[in-house]
């Protein structure tokens, strides 16, 4: 569970170009929600993922994690419980090596400094296997350097990587929008099929509202640094995709 209390971030204090980017955003987020966080250009939806994730902190506020209070912790101790995924399908592998090291490297993520993961027959097979639930054909191509991949393609396997070690949580700012249509989908129905199967708590922050629609299990909208709308699983069900668009009308 996620719970966020009265928290604020505010950028510049007390300088003249001062934002108060959030502002008083009480959240709870319980295990296995599928979040939707749309909202026009500025609203806070990155500053939030970013609080959540702990690549900033707070100005005043409470964030915790499953009943453990995380509001001071640095983004890698939080890396054993939160996984993310960014726009740039570049930003979460490594071009020059081949897909199997990019699994060795993403596998030793949370593990304590100077620990070691050989790449054995037995953990090539395990990558081979997550790779094949996929269905992109690439468990076969595992020797292959990652920056020779298609951005969707790779945007699948950093998807796959950031929810191999037990993670909890995935943060997805915008996975999709910098692939082509065919390929976005693909992402998009990879992320849904592994938070499905791993049972995670995630957070999609989009600005294409046919995938608010039709992905998670809540929905909300921020405005100007706070929660505009919140609709849970029944309310969403019931939105239509206008009712959606009338949001930003
Ligand atoms: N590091 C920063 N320093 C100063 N201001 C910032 C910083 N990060 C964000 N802001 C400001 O905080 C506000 C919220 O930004 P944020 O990126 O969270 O919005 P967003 O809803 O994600 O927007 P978009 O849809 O355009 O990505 C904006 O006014 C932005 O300019």
């Amino acid at each position: 569970m996620i719970q966020l209390t009265d928290l604020h971030k505010t950028f510049n204090k007390g300088q003249p170009n001062q934002v108060h980017a959030i502002s008083g955003v009480n959240l709870t987020i319980a295990s296995g929600e599928y979040v939707i966080i749309v909202g026009s250009n500025g609203s806070g939806k990155s500053t939030l993922l970013n609080l959540v994730s702990g690549s900033i902190l707070p100005t005043s506020g409470i964030i915790s994690i499953d009943g453990t209070n995380v509001t001071k912790l640095a983004e890698y101790n939080r890396s054993k419980w939160i996984a993310r995924v960014f726009q740039n399908p570049l930003s979460g592998t490594a071009p020059d090596l081949s897909i199997l090291d990019n699994f060795r490297l993403a596998a030793l993520r949370t593990k304590p400094k100077g620990f070691g993961i050989g790449v054995t027959e037995a953990f090539k097979k395990q990558v081979k296997e997550k790779i094949s639930l996929l269905n992109m054909g690439l468990e076969n191509k595992t020797e292959q350097l990652m920056g020779t991949l298609s951005g969707g393609q790779r945007q699948a396997l950093t998807l796959l990587m950031s929810v191999m070690d037990d993670c909890k949580i995935l943060l997805l700012d915008e996975p999709s929008a910098a692939l082509d249509p065919r390929s976005a989908q693909v992402v998009m129905q990879t992320a849904d099929t592994l938070i499905k199967d791993f049972n995670l708590t995630a957070i999609l922050v989009t600005h294409n509202l046919k995938d608010a629609f039709t992905y998670g299990n809540r929905i909300i909208q921020m405005s100007e640094g706070v929660v505009l709308h919140d609709l849970s699983s029944e309310k969403k069900a019931a939105l239509s995709q206008n009712d959606l668009f009338e949001w930003f009308s």
